[in-house]
């Protein structure tokens, strides 16, 4: 069965078949270039407990930088977690606990020294559900750098329009930055929520199945826009969609049961899974 180009196909459709990604239009890395590429992030040996339930097993795992690492697997397998890992939303959680090591540019991220507000300006995340604030749509994107301190007002006009421009709304909006960003529709308020995540100039953006609650066009801008992001962002998604991933995504991980089964180039991944259970999931035997 072919990709649709333009879908948004939920995972509770049936999977059937082995499909390859679409490459077409997209600059998807090769599996020399994923190889080569600077490690921006690495697992080593990772484990994460709530309480004591440990919903992570010895997860090792590099994230190449300015590559879209995809994160697969059924509900409750663990992508989620290791996601707020990175930018250690988990720390708010009681009971929470991680041991082993996540590695950021070469320091450890769970290193006692670590500035976790500063972390969270380089590490940018987008949510399932947009959650623009009900602000006005310059005040959602200058929010996080006028919370760093900046009050120049010149400065702040040209982040917000050139986070709005890298997030693809700017020609929508620019005549009507003043008015609320809750005017705004589903698909322009996740593109708001992106710039509002660029404006803290961050080197990685998290992105926790952010088109699963949009329309067709809208996941489809959605797309495009992380395949322009990816050459300034390393991009992790988590996304329950096998094909949005096959389409985005340069390295896929599939978990399982909090074990991370197999990861590699998507196409191989999609097109040939070493691991059975790899299989099993992306041909829709079970999921
Ligand atoms: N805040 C929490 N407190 C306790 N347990 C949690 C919490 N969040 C997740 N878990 C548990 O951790 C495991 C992994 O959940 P997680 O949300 O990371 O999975 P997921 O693969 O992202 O699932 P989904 O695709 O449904 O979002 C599950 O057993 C879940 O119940």
């Amino acid at each position: 069965m072919a990709v649709p180009e333009a879908d948004n196909v939920r995972s509770s459709e049936p999977r059937t078949t082995l499909r390859p990604p679409t490459a077409e239009g997209r600059a998807v890395r090769t599996a020399e270039e994923l190889r080569t590429a600077r490690r921006k992030i690495e697992a080593r040996g990772l484990d994460f407990f709530y309480g004591e339930n440990q919903a992570l097993h010895n997860i090792n795992l590099a994230i190449p930088e300015r590559c879209v690492t995809a994160f697969i697997g059924p509900s409750g397998c663990g992508k989620s977690t290791f996601l707020r890992c990175i930018n250690r939303m988990n720390d708010m959680i009681e009971g929470a606990r991680l041991s082993g090591e996540l590695v950021f540019e070469g320091v450890d991220l769970y290193a006692p020294r670590i500035d976790v507000v500063q972390l969270r300006k380089r590490v940018g995340m987008v949510f399932q559900k947009s959650n623009p604030f009900p602000k006005s749509i310059f005040d959602n994107v200058a929010y996080g750098p006028r919370v760093s301190g900046e009050r120049n007002k010149a400065t702040l006009r040209t982040i917000v329009e050139r986070s709005l421009r890298h997030a693809a709304l700017w020609d929508e909006v620019k005549d009507r930055l003043k008015d609320s960003a809750l005017a705004l529709s589903g698909g322009q308020q996740q593109r708001l929520c992106i710039a509002r995540a660029l404006a803290t100039d961050p080197e990685v953006l998290l992105m926790d199945e952010p088109a699963s609650a949009l329309d067709p066009a809208s996941t489809s801008r959605i797309e495009d826009l992380i395949d322009e992001l990816k050459q300034s962002y390393t991009i992790v998604i988590v996304t329950h969609n096998m094909q949005q991933a096959a389409r985005v995504s340069d390295q896929t991980a599939f978990f399982y049961q909090g074990r991370l089964i197999e990861v590699g180039p998507t196409n191989a991944l999609f097109t040939n899974p070493t691991n059975k259970q790899t299989e099993d999931y992306i041909t829709g035997r079970f999921g």
